[in-house]
């Protein structure tokens, strides 16, 4: 498909650049500066569906955002090109909404008006202009040469590239890495990722350093590790070999597998406890072996050389053995029995792996490794001079995370969301997030009463008469009644901005009595709370109703914006300033805008608190967010109806946002779709003004930190607004930004 002159071939590249999301004013300046570096050479900027125009816009805005980018044979961004007469019309144009605006991704005002629905819909009027965003072709950059900046690797700063990118889903790396130098001089090397055509990861990393938070306290320790390594064989096939040296009677043992022989003795056996097991701790070569005795089995725990662990049981009688798998499940079946409570994510599995832990933690030395245990010269062969020395990993991290990461980093939403969330981590590269597991969507855990029953909605609950966009149509429908008669989005996918602005009147005032209401019988939360008080008060907050599936309009309708999911190219990010992971968006987004919801497991209020008990230590980290926005409606609420979300175990991105008192950049706002019940509804997340790019993204919890602390659950906050209510926090973070 090539146009003749150049001016319609300009219009056809524009016009792909169009498509695939870009602003016309910048493509059209980019147009120009590459007619110019390529000597108008069209086909170099038509080829492959305009993949290098569409690559150097990607680079355009990367230079917008404010960093001095260093490109192929060294020349800076800004050389490129001369303005060009013949597109001088265009760029007098409107740039896109489409550029950098993620609250785009809802589709404008229909041209038609919200009609009676016919019979049927010949056909859908509403592409989902998301995925016709994000299902852009493939776009290759032109390849260059890697730039030469003169700075040392100990300057540079590397995007990790993800560890174990699956072959069908995940992206492959270039060979090419892209470097940026930041206004302080220091280089930064992002490596790119080759896209599959159907592929909808972001099409450029951003290249820009997280905005500057406070740097009040030291960083605290976050992330749980990733599972245990177990191995089957004793030599696989990373080359570790697994020995069993020494026992505790000091005789030689047969290596379980291969019935080998052990080749030494142990003569000095230390012993531990972990868990408040007994742990005998056998003398090592390079390897170590831990060893739980009991009447009816024992227990191994032995590491190799290259930091892994392996564990074995032994039983005293010839029995068949179960698939690993089917002893995880006879096990945790049995666990369940013994103790009837186990938290939503108890496995067998966990629990080794925290045992690996408790091996890293037991170590005496600080590096990991018993210093006499490292080969060396003066060693004997097998690298240990000291048999009593105790080796539990040389290198902990590999031991952890060398079978399965803990998460992907590359998209921690394992393909759940249309956007790829990439994880970068600048400031520690061996840590990972914590472990959970990634749901688009909110799920209950067990007791939870939902009732999602269609019955339930009546025709004043849902516009089954319309059709196509209710926001097109000449009055609002049915749906609006929750926002007086006027729908709370704007044709832009915006929440309207009267409607946020009272939103955050209730959110900034939340301790107002005007907005809170008190439970008149026994509050749900104080009753699940051992210690009963006085009910605290909930705040009575604004809905907004979506249309949804009893609804005759359709997906692209532009009253449904929070269930067509996140349409923000968003990033978690170590934050380096005390908070742990946060997440920031790439692009500049307006105020208004749906970032995320906060999804979670629906538990009851005393299901949460049960949890909390059995797990306190690990639980400081999670914030279960009540569902009470409409308990002013309600008195006697039972137990099952009292809801709460909780992203501990199960959740999304939204459990990486971060507290920030007052003047948070998002706002929650409850929306109403599958149940007009609003004992369960969506807490979704919306701009309260302006976003930056790559700015981290916060709410407020909402938190009395004196209550918290008097309860000794909080944290100590480190938002570092001037309206901080955490009175106790380090003075250093007061008052700064
Ligand atoms: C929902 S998580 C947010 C993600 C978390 N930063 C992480 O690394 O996983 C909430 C936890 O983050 C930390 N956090 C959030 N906001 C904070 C703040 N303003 N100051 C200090 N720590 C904060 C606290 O440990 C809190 O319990």
């Amino acid at each position: 498909m090539r146009s003749s002159s150049t001016t319609e071939r300009a219009k056809a590249a524009l016009n792909a650049m169009k498509d695939l999301g870009f602003g016309r004013k910048l493509a059209v300046k980019v147009l120009k500066n590459l007619l110019e570096l390529y000597e108008n050479k069209w086909e170099l900027i038509e080829d492959e569906n305009y993949r290098a125009f569409a690559d150097a816009i990607l680079d355009a805005q990367v230079q917008d955002n404010g960093i001095r980018r260093q490109v192929g044979d060294g020349q800076e961004m800004s050389d490129f090109g001369t303005q060009d007469q013949q597109f001088s019309e265009m760029s007098t144009q409107e740039a896109s909404p489409l550029l950098n605006n993620c609250g785009s991704g809802v589709p404008g005002p229909s041209s038609s008006s919200r009609r009676r629905k016919p019979a049927h819909n010949s056909h859908d009027e509403m592409d989902d202009p998301v995925d016709a965003e994000t299902d852009s072709p493939l776009l290759k950059r032109p390849r260059r040469k890697q730039p030469e900046t003169g700075a040392s690797s100990e300057d540079r700063a590397i995007i990790p590239m993800p560890q174990e990118p699956s072959p069908s889903s995940l992206p492959s790396p270039t060979s090419e890495g892209t470097r940026v130098v930041d206004e302080s001089g220091k280089v930064i090397t992002y490596m790119k990722y080759r896209r599959d055509v159907n592929s909808k990861r972001p099409s450029s990393a951003p290249l820009k350093e997280p905005k500057a938070e406070p740097d009040l306290l030291p960083e605290s320790n976050y992330g749980d590790a990733p599972l245990a390594v177990i191995f089957p064989s004793d030599s696989d096939s990373a080359g570790n070999q697994w020995r069993e040296r020494g026992s505790q009677e000091g005789s030689e043992r047969e290596n379980p597998k291969t019935g080998a022989p052990s080749t030494s003795k142990a003569p000095n056996n230390m012993s531990s406890r972990i868990n408040g097991q007994k742990i005998s701790i056998a003398p090592c070569t390079n390897n170590c072996v831990l060893r739980e005795e009991s009447p009816c089995s024992k227990l191994e725990i032995a590491s190799s050389s290259n930091g892994q662990f392996k564990l074995a049981i032994y039983s005293p009688v010839n029995l068949p053995t179960p698939s690993l798998s089917d002893f995880f499940k006879l096990v945790e079946d049995k666990c369940l029995h013994s103790y009837k409570l186990l938290p939503a994510d108890f496995s067998l599995a966990r629990i080794m792996n925290e045992m690996c832990e408790a091996l890293v933690v037991h170590n005496p030395s600080d590096t990991g490794m018993s210093s006499s245990c490292l080969p060396d010269e003066a060693t004997d062969t097998n690298g240990c001079t000291d048999d009593n020395a105790v080796v539990v990993a040389q290198n902990p991290q590999l031991a952890l995370g060398v079978v399965r990461p803990a998460h992907d980093s590359s998209d921690i939403a394992r393909g759940e969301e249309k956007f790829f969330i990439p994880v970068f981590n600048d400031y520690t590269s061996d840590e990972t997030p914590p472990n959970f597991a990634y749901i688009p969507q909110n799920l209950v855990c067990d007791n939870a009463c939902l009732n999602l029953c269609l019955a339930r909605i009546g025709d004043e609950n849902c516009c089954a008469d319309c059709y196509g966009d209710c926001l097109g149509g000449p009055v609002s429908c049915a749906c609006a009644r929750e926002t007086g008669g006027e729908f709370a989005y704007t044709s832009e996918g915006l929440v309207r901005r009267e409607f946020m602005d009272e939103c955050l009147e209730i959110t900034h005032d939340r301790w107002d009595p005007q907005h809170r209401v008190y439970c008149e019988g026994e509050c749900p939360v104080e009753r699940s709370n051992e210690a009963m008080g006085k009910c605290k008060g909930h705040l009575r907050r604004k809905f907004i109703k979506e249309c949804w599936s009893k609804c005759g309009c359709n997906k692209g309708c532009g009253n449904r914006v929070v269930q067509r999911g996140i349409t923000c190219q968003l990033q978690v990010f170590m934050t380096g300033n005390g908070k742990g992971w946060g997440l920031r968006t790439v692009d500049e987004i307006p105020k208004g805008t749906f970032v995320c919801e906060y999804a979670g497991e629906i538990l009851t209020a005393k299901e949460y608190q049960e949890r909390y008990n059995q797990r306190k230590a690990s639980l400081m980290n999670s914030q279960p967010v009540l569902l009470d926005a409409d308990w002013a409606a309600r008195s006697g609420l039972k137990n099952e109806e009292a809801l709460c979300l909780d992203a501990t175990f199960y959740g999304n991105v939204a459990r990486f946002i971060n507290h920030r008192c007052y003047d948070a950049n998002l706002v929650e706002i409850p929306i109403e779709i599958e149940t007009p019940d609003r004992l369960y509804y969506h807490l979704a997340l919306f701009t309260s003004r302006k976003i930056e790019p790559l700015e981290e993204l916060t709410w407020d919890y909402g938190i009395d930190f004196k209550e918290t602390e008097r309860q000794n659950r909080s944290f100590k906050c480190l938002c570092g607004s001037k309206y901080c209510r955490d009175t106790k926090r380090s003075r250093k973070g007061k008052g700064k930004q």
